[in-house]
């Protein structure tokens, strides 16, 4: 038998354009292919499963091979094969059409096109890319059928012919353009193989070893899996990687179809966060590990795999987004993730705490981009003091209730970004018992916001931005020692000594156990200052301002009574002193100034 004829496709000669426009992904051909031959065994086992073949399946597997003097590669498998009339049908109309389907939707597509170029599974004709001409060797699986051979060079012409082939399957040999050399290397293929084949439901084998492993973890039922499976299934994925922190196992059929892991990995700092660590499988063959989309977007410094056939790969982006069951999934995505914490939280509360470092980030994160995210993560979101201990939000506003509502009925929530820094001011809290929390992640000042806003008659104050009694302000007015001459006095003097615009000077009467002098930032200023550091807000002009500090001297503390009492030069060294002591205890002096400082100290004592 021999027979020749033209496929019968609209556009004439559509592989250059294929080509052009799948060239930074030529790869993906043998993935189409491999993920046609397993298809293959999968069929034929099916049709034995149901009684419809009744020949022996034999060990269904799949063969890639790599012969560089012949300048071929061949994909064979025992699957279900193809009688001359299925060729005809499947890979003449079918293959081709889709390709040129392909071709006519995307041909004058320019902004996206990049974007679906390697998720759109070409099928059987991404072959053309790496080859200039293509034979398939087949021999279907029912009884009686004769094998058959199918060539063609990529143009609409093929032929058909009788072939040689005792065995139930298909061969695929690709001749390898000059042009694809690499695909010639076997350490390429091998590498695009582990790529996109890692997790094939059948054996694949290369150079005489099987490089997949079939039966991945995340298509098994938890209930069969120990703790240590789910790590080792990490290890694999990601060798060099610390152990995760805990896992969610994926598995719905309903109103999708969509299995898989998702790790919570250890951070080891903020700024190591990792995206692209989610793969996405459709039914075990690797797509791609741009989960942008499909994942919502906290979700992305996960790791692990997502498995789901319902995933619409031949899209762009912006369709993508839209798609309604890419949205369930996000959504469930989501509502797991946060059961899994919350479970956690629950039943053992003492883990979450312990992980509550490695990911608090990631829940603040959550938190603050998905409303529906923060209701559940609300219950277990933890707050830690300076102490070590950690509250819910309910819990620690109970705590804090009593002692740090102010004369607006407004709760204070006190907190540091660095304990050490700030030491001097969260002593003098803790003096009043006042509780403060530790938010010092990068995510905090955008968090700190946000709980603002949603907690009701809740303000947060960095225990440096105001003077001890500001801080949680209540009716009682303090009496002062000082007259209003007085005050105008001391200020003039701190003024003088101090010599510099960025700093306010105000007498106000603390306790005379609080510091002689206090330098605070007003929250206002710092926050506005962070916001426009992380490029929010519109505030990009502040960024370059000078700090504005607040330099309150305390007109109940004796060593005032002292400035007051002296003149000229000594009235400045003391005032200076006690401004530079306040600097110090804020670790903000340092060059000439602390130079300048030490010297003065010596002289001082030296007068007394
Ligand atoms: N190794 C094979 N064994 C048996 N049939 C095959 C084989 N490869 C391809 N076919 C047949 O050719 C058809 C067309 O293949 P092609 O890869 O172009 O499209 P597809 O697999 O249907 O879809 P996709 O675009 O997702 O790959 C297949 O549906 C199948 O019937």
């Amino acid at each position: 038998m021999e027979e020749r004829g033209n496929i019968s496709i609209h556009t004439e000669n559509i592989f250059p354009i294929i080509k052009k426009f799948l060239y930074s992904d030529h790869e993906i051909f043998l993935r189409e292919l491999v993920s046609n031959a397993v298809d293959a065994t999968q069929k034929v086992k099916r049709l034995a499963a149901v009684g419809e073949y009744k020949g022996d399946l034999g060990e269904l597997k799949v063969k890639v091979a790599v012969n560089k003097d012949e300048r071929t590669i061949t994909i064979s498998d025992n699957g279900i094969g193809m009688t001359a009339e299925e060729i005809k049908k499947y890979i003449n109309q079918i293959a081709f059409s889709g390709a040129s389907e392909f071709v006519e939707r995307f041909k004058d597509a320019s902004g996206d096109k990049d974007q679906i170029i390697g998720q759109f599974g070409l099928g059987f004709y991404s072959a053309f890319m790496v080859a200039d001409r293509v034979d398939i060797v087949t021999k279907s699986y029912q009884e009686g059928a004769e094998p058959a051979r199918w060539t063609c060079d990529g143009s609409t012409e093929f032929s058909i012919t009788d072939a040689q082939k005792e065995e139930r399957g298909t061969d695929v040999i690709l001749h390898i353009a000059p042009d694809s050399d690499e695909f010639l290397e076997t350490a390429r293929v091998r590498n695009i193989l582990d790529k996109y084949c890692k997790f094939l439901p059948v054996p694949v084998e290369f150079e005489g070893e099987v490089i997949n492993n079939p039966n991945p973890i995340w298509t098994k039922q938890p209930a069969d899996l120990t703790d240590e499976d789910y790590k080792n299934f990490y290890k694999e994925l990601y060798p060099f990687s610390e152990p995760p922190l805990f896992w969610i196992h994926l598995n719905v059929d309903y109103p999708f179809n969509l299995t898989g892991i998702l790790y919570f990995p250890k951070i080891k700092n903020d700024f190591e966060i990792q995206r692209n660590k989610i793969q996405l499988y459709s039914r075990q063959v690797f797509i791609t590990d741009e989960v942008k989309d499909v994942v919502p977007e906290f979700l992305m410094l996960l790791h692990g795999i997502i498995d789901s056939p319902d995933i619409p790969l031949n899209v762009s982006r912006s369709f993508l987004q839209a798609d309604s069951s890419v949205k369930k999934i996000n959504t469930y995505i989501t509502k797991k993730v946060a059961d899994k914490l919350n479970d956690i939280f629950k039943k053992d509360r003492e883990t979450f705490e312990k992980n509550w470092n490695d990911i608090n980030v990631f829940v603040k994160y959550g938190m603050l981009s998905d409303d529906k995210f923060y209701e559940k993560a609300k219950d277990f979101l933890l707050l830690q003091n300076t102490e070590g201990k950690y509250y819910t939000i309910e819990e620690y506003k109970a705590l804090v209730q009593a002692n740090q509502t102010n004369k607006s009925e407004q709760l204070v929530l006190l907190y540091t970004t660095d304990a050490d820094k700030q030491h001097a001011f969260i002593e003098a809290a803790q003096s009043r018992s006042y509780d403060v929390l530790k938010l010092d992640s990068v995510i905090d000042s955008h968090f700190i916001g946000m709980l603002e806003q949603k907690l009701e008659k809740t303000t947060l104050k960095r225990v440096d931005s105001e003077t001890i009694d500001k801080l949680v302000e209540r009716d009682e007015a303090k009496e002062s020692v000082l007259n209003d001459k007085e005050k105008e006095d001391l200020k003039t003097a701190y003024e003088q000594a101090i010599n510099n615009q960025n700093m306010h000077v105000e007498v106000a009467p603390l306790s005379p156990d609080d510091a002689p002098v206090v330098i605070t930032l007003p929250e206002f200023m710092r926050r506005m200052k962070d916001m426009s550091r992380t490029g929010g807000g519109g505030m990009m002009f502040m960024g370059d301002m000078p700090d504005t500090y607040n330099v309150t001297v305390n007109a109940n503390h004796p060593l005032n009574q002292r400035v007051l009492n002296t003149n000229g030069d000594d009235q400045s060294a003391v005032a200076r002193q006690a401004f530079d002591l306040a600097l110090l205890s804020q670790n903000m002096l340092s060059g000439a100034a602390l130079t300048t400082f030490v010297k003065r100290s010596f002289e001082l004592m030296t007068k007394e």
